[in-house]
């Protein structure tokens, strides 16, 4: 481990929680009760402290980062005297399957759209880059989603650089928990907003299996900034098993639910299931795949018990 931390305070600036929390001191930030609700309801089990003590400073410096691109876009722009081309700016969330990528991100996303610089704030997630499963059927792949190959790479690499060219108009495809595919009828219409947020395992994989010699562009090309929702397996697990008995009582029960099936479980029986499932894809998964791109984010949060963040590392 020391030659891992070595390398973690060579590269990363760390913060313990209070530390980091302390944070928000030095500029007063608050929120509105209505404000306030509107967080609670992304998620009911979102501490309120942890809103004030984590992700406020997290929006202040996000903010001051997204401040300082635009500034730099103007002295580009006159010295090349030409109208700016509206570019949103990018930040991406990765982290493992149950970490809460998408709670964090849709808390940024409520926090960030409230300072007027950059109020238009969309969010889109990998999910729906995911082969369809009829693809994935063809391919062998049904036990193997949020692998690598498992993501039309070649999609996601296109709308993302679609986006950052300044296109008025990208359409994202979206993916459904209930039926476990990609939705066919329906978009996410992405229309130049101020900052994208994009939230997936596989937003920092750079595709080392592709062909030698070929170098493709990854997703990391187009971020400006991103960030690694890290915690210990353990928890995760934990975390993963707690959602799927909550699902068994909610999306599952739902008939057209691919995982109908999984509703008529009794306690110890999903728990065995969810079990499996983690270690047989979601484990193997973070260790060969998404663990090993934590160190090429700009922001790492670490998460300890009950989703609380323990520590903040942010490169130097
Ligand atoms: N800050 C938080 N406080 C309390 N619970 C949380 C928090 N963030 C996430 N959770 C819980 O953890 C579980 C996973 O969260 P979420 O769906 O955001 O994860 P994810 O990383 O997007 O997962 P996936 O990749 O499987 O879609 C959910 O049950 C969620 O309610
Ligand atoms: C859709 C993904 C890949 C990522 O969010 C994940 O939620 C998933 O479905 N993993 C496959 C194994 C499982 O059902 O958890």
């Amino acid at each position: 481990m020391t030659s891992g931390n070595q390398i973690h305070s060579a590269l990363y600036l760390a913060f313990q929680r209070s530390q980091w929390a302390e944070l928000r001191e030095s500029v007063p930030l608050t929120l509105s009760e209505p404000e306030l609700a509107d967080l609670k309801g992304i998620n009911e089990k979102l501490s309120l402290t942890e809103v004030t003590d984590i992700y406020l400073p997290l929006s202040r410096l996000l903010n001051l980062i997204v401040g300082s691109r635009q500034k730099s876009g103007v002295v580009l722009n006159e010295f090349l005297s030409r109208t700016p081309p509206k570019r949103p700016y990018i930040i991406s969330i990765a982290g493992s399957v149950a970490v809460g990528k998408s709670t964090t991100a849709r808390i940024l996303q409520a926090l960030l759209s409230q300072w007027p610089e950059h109020p238009r704030v969309d969010l889109v997630t990998t999910d729906g880059f995911l082969y369809p499963l009829a693809e994935l059927k063809r391919r062998g792949l049904l036990q193997r989603k949020g692998f690598p190959e498992s993501y039309d790479m070649k999609m996601l690499v296109e709308f993302i650089s679609n986006i950052k060219a300044g296109n008025p108009y990208v359409e994202a495809p979206l993916y459904s928990h209930v039926s476990y595919d990609r939705i066919t009828d329906q978009h996410q219409a992405i229309e130049q907003p101020d900052i994208l947020i994009i939230e997936g395992l596989n937003v920092l994989q750079t595709g080392q299996d592709a062909a030698v010699g070929i170098q493709q562009p990854f997703v990391s090309d187009f971020v400006d900034f991103s960030v690694y929702v890290d915690a210990q397996e353990q928890l995760l697990k934990k975390w993963y098993i707690d959602r799927f008995l909550q699902f068994r009582g909610g999306a599952f029960s739902d008939e057209k639910s691919y995982f109908h099936h999984y509703s008529k479980l009794n306690d110890a029986e999903a728990r065995h299931t969810a079990a499996n499932i983690w270690d047989s894809i979601n484990g193997p998964n973070l260790k060969l795949n998404i663990e090993p791109t934590r160190d090429r984010a700009h922001l790492i949060l670490q998460k300890g018990d009950d989703h609380l963040m323990s520590q903040v590392l942010l490169r130097k």
